[in-house]
């Protein structure tokens, strides 16, 4: 997704008059940034963070708030520098939870009920101005938030349908196991914490969240936590270990007004939609999930699975679906289909190359070639070359088959934006979430295919 550029068109006078309270020159929705900026920089200066944010202030951006430069920036500043005080982490919880939570309660379940807490204490609560600027319910998308039926949209996409639900999951139960705590702890939740509380909480953790100094300890960092991702930025979130402070520096030079980025991390579109409620449109960390394995009605299914099983190609059963057993493979964009570089995965190549063994001795003839080699099964290419051409075609088949699939899901989206029924609509930004993870993994699969068909013609030249 693009950003767009700043939304105020401030001249520096303009910005003096934000310092100095005068926001009645701007309109409505731009005067709240102001104040937001305002009161919450004022709260950093109250705890001592002068250095934190004399470059940026907080506006609004095609993604929400952000952070916008107050001054020329050059490439190498600093642009925040916050103390480990300031940071949240779960040892600042209230000592009553820290003593009857579990240890198997998660970083991020625990940063969830200290927000919960301490939004529930109100003025009184130390961190008040962080508290109030964080994301009210309904604005976040993390796909741990969407309803079944949006989620249904993303079954195509396995892996992330397969991380939403298993976060889901995850978070149904840890909220199962501190409802006792919460119980026990009155005074810290008022009237106590519903589900959608808690969810809505983890979701905030989740999309805000940081690893922070040498132990990676999850944190909430004040006022970098306004920074938007980009993942072509070369500026990431460091941890001064020794002076205790975090602090991010400048990859390239910024003019006055323009947005400043971050780099969240190396992230797919399918961890950034489960974990942070966005996709990029085009992802160059995007990967898709391919599955292919044997079928139990193949009669040399049993020793097939086990000659893969113990060469760490587990067989699994998808979905639950008794006759449906395989592997999944991540698939990456393969950049030259010419036959240079890496191609699809030797993993994959692999294991279609034990799928089109035919007979009990073509298998023990693949195992005795492991064992005489180094230890890894079918990873050379057939000699027979007919051989060959037979296993990648077998994936280019796969393939095609699971092209057509995201072809129908991506075209099923597009006439979802018909429907009258509006429980059955997608809002529009989970809908554009969904349509950049499959085409982003369709673009993924086609790439593979192209490969696989130049090998293939390759081998059959030569067959
Ligand atoms: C760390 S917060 C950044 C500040 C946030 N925009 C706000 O208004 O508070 C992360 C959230 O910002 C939004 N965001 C960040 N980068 C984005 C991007 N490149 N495209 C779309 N949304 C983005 C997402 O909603 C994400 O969950």
């Amino acid at each position: 997704m693009k950003a767009r550029p700043f939304m105020w068109s401030i001249k520096p006078n303009a910005v003096r008059s934000i310092h100095l309270g005068i926001f009645n020159r701007f309109p409505l929705a731009q005067v709240a940034e102001a104040v937001e900026d305002h009161d919450f920089k004022g709260w950093l200066k109250r705890r001592g963070e002068n250095e934190a944010c004399t470059a940026l202030m907080i506006g609004q951006s095609s993604n929400g708030r952000g952070l916008f430069a107050l001054r020329p920036i050059l490439a190498g500043d600093r642009l925040i520098k916050i103390s480990r005080k300031l940071v949240i982490t779960t040892d600042r919880l209230h000592y009553r939870l820290k003593d009857h939570l579990q240890e198997s309660i998660s970083d991020c379940a625990k940063l969830a009920l200290l927000i919960l807490s301490e939004q529930c204490a109100g003025q009184a609560s130390e961190w008040h101005p962080y508290m109030k600027c964080l994301p009210q319910c309904g604005a976040l998308h993390n796909t741990i938030l969407w309803s079944e039926e949006e989620l249904e949209f993303l079954r195509q996409s396995s892996g992330t349908f397969r991380q939403s639900m298993e976060y889901r999951t995850k978070i149904h139960e840890e909220f199962a196991a501190i409802q006792q705590v919460i119980q026990q702890c009155p005074e810290l939740f008022g009237r106590g914490i519903s589900y959608s509380d808690f969810l809505h909480a983890y979701a905030v953790v989740k999309s805000r969240a940081w690893g922070i100094d040498e132990e990676n300890t999850t944190g909430l960092v004040p006022f970098v936590d306004f920074l938007n991702h980009d993942a072509r930025c070369q500026s990431f979130l460091s941890f001064d270990n020794e002076l205790k402070y975090a602090e991010v520096f400048a990859d390239r030079d910024y003019g006055f007004g323009e947005q400043v980025f971050i780099n969240y991390g190396k992230y797919g579109n399918d961890a950034l939609a489960t974990m942070f409620g966005f996709t990029l449109e085009s992802n160059p960390y995007d990967q898709v999930e391919f599955w292919i394995g044997p079928s139990e009605n193949d009669v040399l299914w049993k020793l097939r699975s086990e000659l893969l099983q113990s060469h760490g190609m587990p067989i699994l059963r998808r979905d639950g679906v008794s006759n449906d057993t395989g592997s999944y493979f991540v698939i990456k964009k393969v950049r030259n289909i010419t036959g240079q570089g890496k191609g699809i995965p030797q993993s994959l190549r692999a294991f279609a190359r034990v799928l089109c063994a035919d007979s009990k001795e073509e298998l023990i003839y693949l195992e005795r070639m492991a064992s005489e080699g180094d230890g890894r099964l079918a990873r050379e290419a057939f000699k027979d070359k007919r051989k060959e051409l037979q296993a990648m075609l077998l994936l280019l088949t796969h393939l095609n088959a699971l092209i057509e699939d995201y072809i129908s899901a991506l075209s099923a989206l597009g006439m979802a934006q018909d429907y009258e029924d509006r429980k059955r609509q997608l809002i529009s930004v989970r809908q554009e979430m969904v349509n950049n993870i499959l085409e982003g993994e369709l673009t993924i699969l086609h790439s593979a295919a192209d490969w696989l068909r130049h090998y293939c013609l390759g081998l059959d030249s030569l067959s």
